[in-house]
């Protein structure tokens, strides 16, 4: 791999300031998931391992959280800097890793960037509340303090940003963390360590570990009574696992888990604007990101017109290695992904669903799945109830506001929505009748760092970004002065 500086691929885990292997030497490989060779093999942590890196935040934190916030700032700052002055490496080694074309890589390392240059701001607004006494001896106040030792499990699908979302508020707040990224994309979690350490932030107050002992790991995090906050972003089969996992010591936690966006095209709709907004949201990762639209759902108006325009513009983007200029579509993470694309798209067939574009992998490369457009479509499909992940879309017509959102809120996920027309008055009821998180009205792309991102129902609870994204990482106290 050709980087400006080879320094950032690491394969020890980023533990108390150092770089370290596991007590038993163990390593495991890192692929890529476009041809399958390997990147690097990198440290095996086990539980031992795991505690370890544990106790070492717990003394980090004593001493990370008297620091001032100006202070806290001044690290994140630094380290921002240094992920922008470095994104075309954390871009390669994201792309390699991960699958996605090397521009949205790159994209994702200044998405990632951009919170912790948030949260080194927000740092210095953590603001507590005078409140008026009940009685007229009694004085009150709030103040925010950080929760503690953190612990983060993050997911494959943005190796970068997931991990600068939960660290950076969590730093910013004064807490310390460990960070145990996907096995399979460890990499741009170890380099983020690099940058950590150049930007002066004090050992042990970030913490990279990697293991291919999933589950073991997971429970270390979860029971250790030391760890006093968990934040995860994956799949809700998992979430729901380690939320109960948690409650035995009680611990504050955060999920960000699957979705099943719908994305509506009413009569009125922009077509030309809805087409660009459906490949936006779709198409981004090759499909497989929590707020990509899952469902389509097009009025009956303007279904032909719809579906020409958006198979057309579906049909030109490029396949291919993600390091090749040009390349839109990349690899799907791994050979069960693209048996699970199959799997929802031959059910469909199945039951009487009809393929008009791709509908299979690629010939020139197994990992990749084509860009497919499916219509005569039924709510008993798994197309309609299973959260893809893949370059799929469905598209199902409709004919009447009620039937679309009955159907848009016929899931258990509750992440992210969108939608298309003009009329303000329908706007509003749309926008008010979703129940989802976060709806993109008129537009595909709705991640920002300024905005809270976030699910209800079975996609999890709490906020990423914003001003909200902080207090994820903070406790509120309340004290009453006679
Ligand atoms: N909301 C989102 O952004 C994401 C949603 N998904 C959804 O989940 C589906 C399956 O993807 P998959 O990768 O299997 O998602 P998972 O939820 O299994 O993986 C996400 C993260 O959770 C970790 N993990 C898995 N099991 C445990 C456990 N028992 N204890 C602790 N950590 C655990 C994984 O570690 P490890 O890598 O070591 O296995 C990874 O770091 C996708 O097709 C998609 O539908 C997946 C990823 C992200
Ligand atoms: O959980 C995910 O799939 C990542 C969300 C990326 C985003 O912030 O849009």
């Amino acid at each position: 791999m050709i980087l400006k500086d080879t320094t950032l691929l690491q394969s020890q885990c980023y533990v108390n300031g150092s770089w370290v292997d596991g007590e038993e030497n163990k390593t495991f490989e890192v692929k890529n998931p476009f041809d399958q060779s390997v990147i690097q093999s990198v440290s095996d942590f086990n539980v031992n391992d795991t505690r370890k890196a544990i106790l070492a935040a717990e003394i980090a934190q004593k001493e990370w959280k008297k620091t001032t916030a100006g202070e806290r700032s001044i690290r994140l700052r630094k380290w921002f800097d240094l992920m922008i002055e470095n994104k075309e490496d954390l871009g390669k080694i994201l792309t390699l890793e991960q699958g996605k074309p090397l521009q949205e890589a790159i994209g994702e390392i200044v998405y990632g960037a951009s919170f912790v240059e948030w949260f080194a701001e927000e740092a210095k607004r953590t603001y507590g509340d005078v409140i008026p006494g009940h009685q007229a001896d009694k004085r009150i106040v709030t103040i925010k303090q950080p929760v503690g030792v953190v612990a983060a499990i993050t997911p494959w699908n943005f190796p970068n940003a997931m991990i600068t979302r939960k660290v950076a508020p969590a730093l910013a707040a004064g807490c310390s963390i460990i960070v145990k990224p996907a096995k399979y994309t460890p990499l741009s979690a170890l380099a983020l360590g690099v940058l950590a350490e150049r930007a002066g932030i004090p050992k042990g107050v970030f913490n990279v570990i990697t293991s291919s002992r999933t589950s073991e790991i997971g429970d270390e995090l979860t029971s250790n009574s030391i760890v006093r906050k968990l934040s995860f972003t994956g799949s809700t089969v998992v979430g729901k696992q380690l939320i109960k996992a948690c409650a035995d010591t009680v611990k504050k936690v955060s999920m960000e888990l699957g979705g099943n966006a719908p994305f509506i095209v009413f009569a009125d709709a922009d077509i030309d604007q809805a087409v660009e907004g459906a490949i936006a949201s779709k198409y981004r990762n090759a499909g497989q990101t929590c707020v990509c639209s899952n469902r389509f759902f097009v009025h009956q108006d303007v279904y032909q017109t719809f579906t020409s325009k958006l198979k057309k513009a579906v049909a030109n983007l490029k396949l291919g290695n993600g390091m090749e200029d040009g390349v839109q579509i990349g690899p799907l993470i791994d050979e069960s992904a693209v048996q699970f694309v199959e799997g929802v798209v031959d059910d469909a067939v199945k039951k009487g669903g009809e393929i008009d574009l791709g509908g299979k992998r690629s010939d020139e490369n197994n990992q990749i799945y084509l860009p497919t457009i499916l219509s005569n479509l039924t709510k008993e499909m798994d197309v309609y109830t299973e959260e893809i992940f893949g370059p799929v879309i469905p598209i199902f017509e409709f004919s009447t506001e009620e039937e679309v959102i009955d159907m848009a809120n016929d899931t258990p996920y509750g992440l992210a929505a969108y939608f298309y027309g003009k009329d303000y008055q329908l706007v509003w009821r749309v926008a008010e009748a979703l129940e989802y998180g976060m709806v993109g009205i008129n537009t595909g792309m709705i991640s920002t760092t300024v905005a809270p991102f976030g699910g209800i129902k079975e996609s999890g609870f709490g906020k990423e970004g914003s001003k909200y994204g902080i207090d994820e990482y903070l406790e509120m106290k309340y004290m009453c002065f006679g």
